[in-house]
């Protein structure tokens, strides 16, 4: 009796590691310490109305913004962690089975977990302001859409703590995914994780393409639209045609591991190369999708800082959607290796091809620029700072192209330098640009300028040091995904050297979070309404936006409406206030998050009983909305006018 309890035990939760003991410790410690705040101070009704159960997008937004700099500190962890193993030759501080561990986290919680909920937010956070409407089209599954990423979160980052983690790689190739190599737990977690947290990314991309699509302020026709709602709108129609060839894919890894089918396993007449093919034509346009809001936000920041008009309108316009719909014909460029010649060839070009139009946007960029007069506010240095980088990694990008010379650069430190350009270059600089532009606009505050000087050198220097080492190391022959390596290959002096960058990103990262709270405390909210001398319609409302955001809809004409306005002197509008629809707040999107969480947490322990108990509860939720007529509420004309009188609205 007392033996199998004992193995269980050991099998449920990870032993012998002081690493996952501490992590362990310190995860316990902390939901003791938010637990006895939220009761010391009474905060649990409020956690409750104002937040678990809000559906408003500006609050939403908040929320992933949240998460995702706790998934980006948790990635960045586990970066150390590995670049700590790799920074001298013959380290034993990560053994290997737990740096297959790491890797596969690490990738896995940046793409999905740290990047897309980034991107989410800025969605959220910017989209109905800019686009001159209330709420998104449906603010109830957007609210679900945030409690599916969020408990899917939660299940993978458990991993950690119970059963063990994947360690297949972000991707997880079958068959080593499948359970004659990957037995236990971690890679259900893997599966379920994302399967949880991909309902919600689909959920989104469905939401705000009806948004941007249904909900715009009358007169903005779609080419008066900014530029940042058209990079949301190609990035949803990718998440819309990606997504779900994803859900089938782990859907199909599922039912060969639970039911011992073989989709992906030579075995029983499946073929691994199908997984490859599935997963790469989610897994490319996963890493344009994350990259086209970035670009938007580019746009933005580039006209406001140039105080320009963004140059070339409807080239930047095309380029987007043509880079959406590129981005789904270039998947095989993973696996050229794998491929055969003349397939090769022909995804070689459709990769080329994207050069294009990419390089479209940076011209327009440039050209926006020449002759502005630039102001270098912190979202510009962002900017500025994006276009070398992405330059570079976009470069590389078209050498890992070419195919022959591919079979020389697949899989060494070269494409690890390669991706990391373009993902820290490319998305992150971008998300960062567009906390840094629209920070002031959402909180009602500005930013400690100087803390943030010293991340954004930290973050960039930091970055050179870091990954300029990994291209001349892929060359030197290091492949990727090894924990460690000899003396005699050479590799130490340089894999020293990017070592240290990481840890000055770090540092960055760190100085970004004390930004944070230093603003929190000495809140300064001078001019936060409008302080960069907007362009688009978020700016002309008060900073934080009421709930109902515009008191009155913006009627538009001009692409760039409010800058024009702001010229003409025609910023005054009638206050002709009339009562104001909007949605309640609803607990159901959190509680069916956790139904969902149940399922997850069951599949992944082939406890059938659990997975179907959760379903049962997901399914009552949606019945319980379903028979509940009591959704909307009218705001009356007399709130409004209290609420625009103590915000200073309506200019
Ligand atoms: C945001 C993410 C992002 C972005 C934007 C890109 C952009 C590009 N990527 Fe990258 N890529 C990844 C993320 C990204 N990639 C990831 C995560 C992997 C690895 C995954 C893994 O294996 O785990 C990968 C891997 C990868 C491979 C696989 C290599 C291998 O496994 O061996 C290839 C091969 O063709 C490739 C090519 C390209 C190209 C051609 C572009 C182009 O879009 C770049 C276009 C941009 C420019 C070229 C710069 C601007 C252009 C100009 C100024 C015009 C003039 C320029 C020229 C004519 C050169 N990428
Ligand atoms: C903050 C600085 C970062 C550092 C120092 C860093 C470091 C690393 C290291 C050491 C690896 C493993 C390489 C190997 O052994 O093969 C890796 C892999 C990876 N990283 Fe990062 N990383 C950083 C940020 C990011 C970000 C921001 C993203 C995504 C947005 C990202 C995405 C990935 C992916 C997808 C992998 C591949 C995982 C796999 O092989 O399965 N990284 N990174
Ligand atoms: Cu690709």
């Amino acid at each position: 009796m007392i033996e199998s309890i004992k193995n269980f035990s050991s099998d449920f939760f990870v032993t012998g590691d002081p690493l996952i003991y501490g992590a362990d410790v310190s995860i316990v410690l902390v939901m003791v310490a938010i637990i006895f705040v939220l009761t010391y101070f009474k905060k649990w009704k409020w956690l409750w109305s104002e937040w678990l159960t809000t559906v408003d997008h500006k609050k939403i937004g908040i929320m992933y913004l949240i998460a995702s700099l706790l998934m980006l500190f948790r990635g960045g962890v586990d970066a150390i962690l590995m670049r700590t193993q790799l920074a001298f030759p013959n380290m034993d501080f990560l053994p290997s089975d737990k740096y297959n561990e790491i890797f596969t986290t690490h990738g896995t919680i940046m793409i999905l977990f740290m990047a897309m909920p980034l991107m989410f937010a800025l969605f959220n956070m910017v989209v109905p302001l800019q686009i001159g409407a209330r709420d998104v089209a449906y603010p109830f599954l957007n609210a679900v859409s945030f409690w599916t990423f969020f408990f899917g979160a939660m299940l993978f980052n458990l991993s950690f703590v119970i059963g063990g983690s994947p360690d297949a790689g972000w991707l997880s190739y079958a068959p080593l995914s499948e359970t004659q190599f990957s037995e236990g737990p971690g890679q259900n977690y893997y599966i379920w994780g994302i399967q949880i947290s991909g309902i919600g990314s689909l959920a989104s991309g469905i939401n705000f393409l009806v948004t941007i699509l249904k909900m715009r302020a009358p007169g903005m026709k779609l080419m008066k639209m900014p530029m940042f709602s058209w990079s949301v709108l190609s990035s949803c129609i990718i998440i819309i045609f990606a997504f779900p060839i994803l859900t089938v894919t782990l859907g199909l890894l599922f039912i060969d591991r639970y039911f011992g089918a073989n989709f992906f396993t030579l075995a029983g007449g499946g073929n691994p190369m199908y997984y490859v093919n599935l997963i790469w034509m989610w897994g490319h346009p996963e890493v344009y999708l994350v990259v086209l809001p970035a670009f938007g936000v580019f746009s933005e920041v580039v006209a406001t800082f140039s105080k320009k008009k963004i140059f070339g309108y409807k080239s930047m316009v095309f380029a987007l959607l043509s880079i959406s719909l590129l981005s789904f014909f270039t998947w095989v460029h993973h696996f050229f290796t794998m491929a055969d010649y003349k397939v090769d060839a022909f995804f070689a070009i459709t990769t080329m091809a994207i050069a294009i139009p990419t390089g479209v946007k940076v011209f327009n960029w440039m050209f926006t620029m020449f002759r502005g007069r630039i102001q270098m506010k912190p979202p510009m240095l962002w900017t500025i700072a994006f276009i070398p980088t992405f330059l570079v990694g976009g470069a590389t990008g078209v050498m890992l192209a070419v195919a022959p010379a591919d079979f020389q650069y697949h899989n060494s430190y070269f494409l690890i330098a390669h991706f990391h350009q373009v993902l820290i270059g490319g998305v992150v600089f971008g998300f960062f640009s567009g906390i840094y532009y629209w920070w002031p606009k959402i909180f009602g505050f500005s930013l400690n300028e100087k803390l943030g000087l010293w991340a954004f050198w930290l973050w960039n220097i930091g970055f050179y040091v870091t990954f300029m080492p990994q291209y001349a190391l892929g060359f030197m022959g290091m492949p990727r995904r090894v924990s460690t390596y000899g003396w005699d290959m050479g590799w130490a002096p340089l894999n020293f050297i990017s070592t240290i960058g990481a840890f000055l990103m770090g540092a960055g990262f760190i100085f970004q979070v004390w930004q944070i709270v230093y603003s929190i405390k000495h809140r300064n909210k001078e001019g936060a309404a409008d302080p960069w001398d907007g362009r688009t319609l978020e700016w002309s409302i008060p900073s934080p936006p009421p709930e109902y955001n515009f008191a009155i809809i913006p009627k538009v004409s001009e692409q760039d409406d409010w800058w024009y306005k702001k010229q003409k002197g025609l910023t005054k509008v009638k206050e002709d206030y009339k009562p104001i629809h909007m949605p309640k707040n609803s607990g159901i999107p959190f509680i069916m998050g956790g139904f969902w969480f149940i399922t997850g947490f069951g599949l992944t322990f082939e406890w059938t009983w659990m997975g179907i108990i959760g379903l049962i509860g997901v399914a009552t939720s949606i019945v319980v909305r379903h028979l509940d007529n009591d959704t909307d509420y009218y705001i009356p004309v007399d709130e409004i006018e209290r609420t625009e009188a103590r915000i200073g609205g309506t200019r």
